[in-house]
Parts: C-alpha cells; structure tokens; sequence
C-alpha cells in the first residue's frame, strides 16, 4: 500500500493554517450566517439520516479534509480492498469481510480464486443448521429439542455476536441466547447456572481455537455437559465449533460437519458477518440474519461508488481526524439513544481501538502525530445522568456521535417522545451553550439578588461549540443495523488510511497474553516468586499469601 505521511501533505498544512481561523469560530454564528447549512451538512442513506452540520467546519474545512484523504491514498486504499489484495501486510492477509456480505454474489477475489463459493456454501450450512434448531428439529441426546444456546468466545467472537442480538432482540426466536467470553469461572458458571443440558448447545466461537479464555470455558462447558451426558458421543448434538482452524477442532473432539469455517483474510473485530454470526443466526433467524448483511452490502456498495463528497464513511472519518488531530481531541463518544443498542458503544471499543490504536506507520517508523481516539459511550438518557456533565461542561473536548431510531420498538405511552427529546436537546445545548447574559436573565426573572447571581452565574455559563453528529434511523431493523455497523467500519478503515497505519492487525494484544502464560505457572505453588520487578514480584507474593 501507499504509504504517504499525512503531515507531509499540502492539505495537511493547508488545515493547520485554517485551524488558526477556526479554532475559536462558533457553530451558532455559522448557522446564524447560513440559513442552509443544515440541509448542506447532511446526507441520507436509505433509512439513515446523517447530520453533520454541528461540527466547527465550513465549506474550505471540508474540502481541505477531503484533499488530506486523497492525498494520503484513500481512494487507492478503498480500491485495494474491495480488490482482495494483501493490505494487512504485517500479517501478509487480504482484507475481505467486504465479501462475507457480497449479497450481489458477484466474483470477489483473493489471490486469484473466487471465494464467493465456499462464503455462499457456508451460509447455506449456517441457514440449514439454524433452522433446525431454531424449528425444533435439532435434538438433543435425550430427543429434546433445543430451548439454549451458549456462544463461548471472546473480543471479535463475542462482542459482535453480542451486540447485534441484543441490537436486535425484538426479531427473537424462540431460542434463548447466551454469550460466555470472561475466563472469570463467574461468567461461565452463572451462565450454566438456569441450563439444561439435555437441551442447551455449545458454539463455539474462535478463529484461531486457542485462545485461553475461549479453550477454558469450552472446557468447562464439555465438562459440565459430560456430567450429565455420560458419553462423549453426544457431543456431536451439542458442540459446534466457528472457527479456521480444523484441526484443533478436530482435537477438541467436534466433528467436521459441525464445524463452520471461515478464513484468515476475516479479522476478528470484523467477522460477525462470517460464521462467527451463527449465533446471531440462531437468536434472530437466518433471514433477518441475511437482513444485517444485505445492509452492509448496501453501505459496502455506497462507500465503493459515492464520492467523497457524499461518502458517509469518508466525511465522518475525516470530522475524526479534524478533531483528533487538530483540536487535540482524545476520545469520540458513541451514544445511542436505543436500550438495545447497549453494547455498540463497546462493541466498537475493539473495532476502533483494536484497528487503530497504533503508533507506528506503515512504514515501521513511530508516527509524530495522533492516530486512534478512544472510544466510549453509554446509551442516552442514562449516561446523560452519568458523565455528560463533563461533555458540557469539562475542560475536553469530546466530540461525539449521537444515534437514535424514529420508531421505537416499544412504543409504550409517551417514552420515544420523551427519549427523543432529549436526543435533540442534548446536541442542540451542546451547540448553543447558555451565555453569561441568558444566565443573569434567567436569574432576574426567579427574583435573586445581584449579590446572588454574582457569586452564582459562572457555575451555570456553557460554552458551548461542542460537536456532534446526528445519526437519526427510521427504526432499528437488520438491515439498517447491518448498513450502521458498516459505516463505522468503513470509517475506521478510512481513517486508518489517512494516519497511515495498518488498521488490521493487533500486535498490541500479544505482550499481555506472552507474560500472563509465563506467570501461569509461577501461581501453581507457594514459592516465593523473584523473576519480575519488584512490584509484580510483591503482588504475586501478596495473591500467594492471600488465596
Ligand atoms: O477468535 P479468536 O481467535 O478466539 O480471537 C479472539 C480475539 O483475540 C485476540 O486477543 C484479538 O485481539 C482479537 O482481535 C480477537 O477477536
């Protein structure tokens, strides 16, 4: 891939000398100066509604970011991609979920073959497999049908799975779900807990089947099932494996038709579409699971074909990298205004922070710029009772993404109403603020004293000018869902392309595991422990004395 570093560019120094004319612009007196500034700043995506137009740009801002994309490749990126060529270089892999969700099911390649073949021939094992279940016509050892399943996985084998189900719970089956990932025995014995073994089945989900927390529960969940079963040849009606590995598999004693393959060109924090979905198959039937994926193809196809311009994924990358690396903003909140959408913000904790919380280029040189935010959230109104206090009020400036549906899946009295409102008013007081005069108005009106509003009128100033964009759905639907987590997806590559950084790989994630795998066996006996520094040494010792 290219490699360009997006400081030496002519954009990039363009937008340092318009930053100086922006930084202390406000939003109000843009929109004051333009009346159609909401209309320019926004776009439609089928039943998405995007407005971007809170944001401390103008027209040059736009355009001078949309030169740093182009000048820093992403157009070729994009192009690489969708091509199946190899841009995860530190791994030598294709990046090719995009094909997962190729529901034109036209001839997507990597290094020469088709493999729209064996992705539609997996599909088919997962749609054949998930309405047995789901009809009752999968049975357990004792002839039961099955009531439970439990995906045991962990980062991308879990945290998509279990995000989208509970996304998408209204379109539940009548097969309950239950998603294992922690190695904490907690997790999986509460899980186990309410089950029947006779009628719950095991997925389990690991691309690589040997992560240590994923292989320890599986254990767990073998040994639990084993108790009641007696026989292991009845692991076969409970166990099936997601996985690319066939032969550890194979070892771990689940048989090869109950395995359901994908490959090493899907990264894990983008493999929901791959059979790592199963679950989600299982918990809202093959069709809608078909659904997510068509929405996504839709977006895949709108990120490939529409200009920069009009791109979702591109603009609302490039507002990331207008903040991060020119505001000095270090974090991007996720807020959906959607109880079910509760764990998105989590979700896109791995898809964001695992692509591009990097600090080397791809170059191998260590970048002098910022690259990833961190990326948190809560769904609102909860976490307008929690820490919005700082986003209005605190010393950073968190730029955040507010999400809501138009329809509510429950429309229960005046809820969505209510929810709503807040929804509008949050971004709405983020951008105006309240000035020094409207607080002593107001205080005037309730009767204080001047010596009262004195001591009392800075507390209650808001600034003001904090960015947001507005992510306003029809309603929550698989295939809306499925176009949603595409754009964030999208947008992360995006933004991986103008840091000029590898967004696929994850090497930051192995120095954790090489060192817990050395101490393992240092926790089997009482010695005193003396290989580490003093104050892991001292905590080993301590948990020693303690257990
Ligand atoms: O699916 P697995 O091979 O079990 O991997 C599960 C997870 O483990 C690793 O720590 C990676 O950082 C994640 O990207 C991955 O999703």
């Amino acid at each position: 891939m290219k490699t360009v570093n997006p400081t030496s560019t002519t954009a990039w120094k363009a937008l340092e000398a318009h930053f100086a004319d922006m930084k202390d612009v406000q939003m109000k007196d843009l929109f004051d100066t333009d009346k159609d500034r909401a209309d320019k700043f926004s776009l439609t995506f089928n039943d998405i509604f995007v407005d971007y137009s809170k944001n401390i740009i103008n027209d040059d801002t736009l355009k001078l970011l949309l030169d740093l994309a182009k000048e820093t490749g992403v157009a070729e990126g994009i192009k690489s991609m969708f091509a199946g060529e190899h841009i995860n270089e530190t791994e030598d892999r294709a990046v090719f979920h995009v094909a997962l969700r190729n529901q034109s099911n036209e001839p997507m390649k990597v290094d020469g073959e088709d493999v729209m073949i064996e992705v539609n021939h997996v599909l088919r094992h997962m749609k054949e497999f998930t309405e047995k279940v789901t009809s009752g016509e999968w049975k357990g050892y004792t002839g039961k049908s099955i009531t439970d399943v439990v995906n045991i996985g962990i980062g991308g084998s879990d945290l998509g799975p279990y995000m989208v189900t509970e996304a998408l719970k209204p379109y539940k089956t009548n097969v309950d779900i239950h998603f294992v990932s922690n190695v904490d025995g907690t997790h999986i014995a509460e899980t186990l807990k309410g089950l029947n073994p006779e009628t719950t089945l095991f997925i389990i989900a690991s691309k690589t089947f040997t992560t240590q927390e994923t292989m320890t529960n599986a254990n767990s969940a073998r040994d639990w099932f084993l108790e009641a079963a007696k026989s292991e040849n009845h692991i076969m009606m409970h166990f099936v494996a997601l996985s690319t590995n066939e032969e550890k598999v194979r070892e771990f004693g689940i048989a090869p038709e109950n395995m359901f393959r994908f490959w090493d060109w899907v990264g894990g924090r983008y493999s929901l579409w791959s059979a790592i979905g199963l679950s989600i198959a299982c918990s809202i039937g093959f069709d809608n699971y078909q659904d997510v994926l068509k929405g996504a193809h839709a977006m895949d196809n709108h990120f490939k074909t529409a200009d920069f311009e009009e791109n979702l994924p591109v603009l609302l990358a490039v507002l990331g990298v207008w903040y991060n690396n020119f505001f000095g903003a270090e974090s991007h909140a996720l807020l959906p205004y959607d109880q079910y959408m509760h764990r998105f913000a989590a979700y896109f904790q791995q898809g964001d922070m695992e692509s591009n919380g990097k600090n080397v280029d791809r170059e191998g040189n260590v970048v002098d710029y910022q690259t990833g935010p961190i990326i948190w959230g809560e769904p609102g109104t909860n976490g307008q009772h929690a820490f919005y206090q700082l986003i209005h009020q605190g010393t950073k400036m968190i730029p955040a993404d507010f999400i809501a549906p138009a329809v509510s899946q429950n429309p229960i009295g005046d809820h969505h109403a209510k929810l709503l409102s807040n929804f509008f008013a949050q971004t709405e007081a983020l951008m105006t603020g309240k000035s020094e005069e409207t607080v002593v108005a107001e205080f005037k009106a309730a009767g204080k004293s001047d010596e009262e509003i004195e001591k009392l009128k800075t507390f209650k100033v808001f600034e003001g000018n904090r960015p947001t964009n507005s992510i306003l759905m029809k309603k929550v639907t698989p295939f809306t869902l499925g176009a949603l987590i595409a754009m964030y997806e999208h947008k992360i590559f995006v933004q991986g392309l103008v840091w000029n950084i590898f967004s696929f790989d994850q090497w930051g994630v192995e120095l954790g595991k090489q060192l817990a795998n050395k101490i393992l066996p240092e926790l089997e006996n009482n010695d005193k422990i003396t290989a580490h520094d003093s104050s892991t040494n001292q905590l080993i010792n301590k948990y020693k004395e303690m257990r």
